[in-house]
């Protein structure tokens, strides 16, 4: 189910957008066949998560080919839209990533461009479904090698499925792995304020599938885990430093504190495209700050008073020394026992978990 569910497809002249801001409640495709809807897509959250907006940025790239043909554009007007793209959000590596990969087909045309729009698409499920593979195993014999033989109780944050990648999942990919080998009791999915990817996202992705869960307020993350309900926590990224640090979504960092405190493993499952070398630490990343009514409405409801402030961090960033695990498609890399991705993620190589763990 979750390998067939598409947060961004290509239809042969525009893209098809799972509307992320409908659901739980509605599930409902947006068709873009031009730039600034794209951008407003990627702005408004109708497409979310650091792969989804990668591989929906690539094929923008091919969406100002089409519309710079359709309206008569010059090339520079063309590349002009193609940042306008690049620059939709600032905190996910993954967005620039993707659209810088593909301008290097630029010059050879549109069919270049959509095929390595097509293989960013692909090799990050390929990649989630590694990674999904390499975290279960990792967080198995860990917790194994702690006495834990029982199916494990996990905390994740935000929404990192299918429905922020291409397809499978980062940290939700080590979630269903676990399930599908039967060693997963349950999980804690924080609801993540202030847009509720957890409550709407996650747990819709897990009704989906029967996996059992709960949602909770992310103030309840840490006394969840400091209780001892909770085995692991595993979190996505938007973008990881050379030194570790990860920036994601916000009350991430929270949740890496309790189970720093806990003594139990934190996990960030992201491919390594989410790994940003030329970023040396998490105080360079951009964190992006959104708009106050997010945090002072819901449904267009004020639920502060209407002389407050909102403060909309959408991001923050965990330092390495607190990320137990850095779950890859290339093996898990223990970031807080000195195993960096700057040195140890040769981006050119693929390396076995045994060669990384
Ligand atoms: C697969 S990682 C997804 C990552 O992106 C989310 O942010 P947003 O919902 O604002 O796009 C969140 O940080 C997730 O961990």
């Amino acid at each position: 189910m979750p390998q067939e569910l598409r947060a961004v497809d290509w239809t042969g002249s525009g893209l098809a957008l799972i509307d992320q801001t409908l659901l739980p409640h509605r599930h409902e495709t947006m068709a873009v066949h031009d730039v600034d809807t794209l951008v407003d897509a990627i702005q408004r959250l109708v497409v979310r998560g650091a792969p989804a907006i990668g591989a929906a940025g690539a094929y923008g790239v091919a969406l100002a080919i089409i519309e710079g043909e359709r309206e008569g554009w010059t090339e520079a007007e063309v590349r002009a839209a193609v940042a306008r793209v690049r620059e939709a959000r600032p905190t996910a590596v993954n967005l620039m990533a993707g659209v810088d990969r593909v301008m290097t087909r630029f010059a050879e045309g549109l069919d270049a461009v959509l095929e390595e729009a097509a293989a960013v698409q692909r090799e990050d499920v390929a990649a989630n479904r590694a990674m999904g593979a390499f975290g279960a195993d990792w967080l198995l014999a860990k917790l194994q090698q702690a006495g834990v033989e029982r199916p494990l109780r996990i905390l994740t944050h935000c929404n990192t499925g299918a429905l922020a990648t291409a397809g499978w999942g980062t940290a939700l990919g080590v979630i269903r792995e676990l399930h599908a080998r039967g060693r997963l009791e349950v999980v804690y999915a924080d609801e993540t304020r202030p847009l509720l990817q957890g409550s709407r996202l996650t747990a819709w992705e897990l009704v989906q599938e029967g996996i059992p869960h709960y949602v909770q307020a992310d103030g309840a993350a840490a006394g969840t885990i400091l209780r001892g309900e909770v085995d692991a926590a595993i979190v996505g990224a938007d973008r990881i430093a050379a030194n570790g640090d990860t920036a994601n979504k916000v009350g991430t960092v929270g949740v890496a504190l309790a189970c720093a405190d806990a003594g139990i493993p934190f996990l960030v499952a992201a491919p390594t495209t989410t790994v940003d070398l030329a970023t040396g630490t998490g105080d360079e990343i951009h964190i992006e700050l959104r708009g106050e009514a997010e945090v002072l409405e819901w449904a267009g409801v004020r639920t502060a008073p209407a002389e407050s402030r909102g403060h909309n961090p959408a991001f923050d960033v965990t330092p390495g020394r607190l990320v137990t695990g850095l779950v890859t498609e290339r093996g898990v890399l223990e970031v807080s026992a000195g195993e960096l991705p700057g040195d140890r993620l040769n981006m050119g190589r693929s390396v076995s978990s045994s060669e990384l763990r």
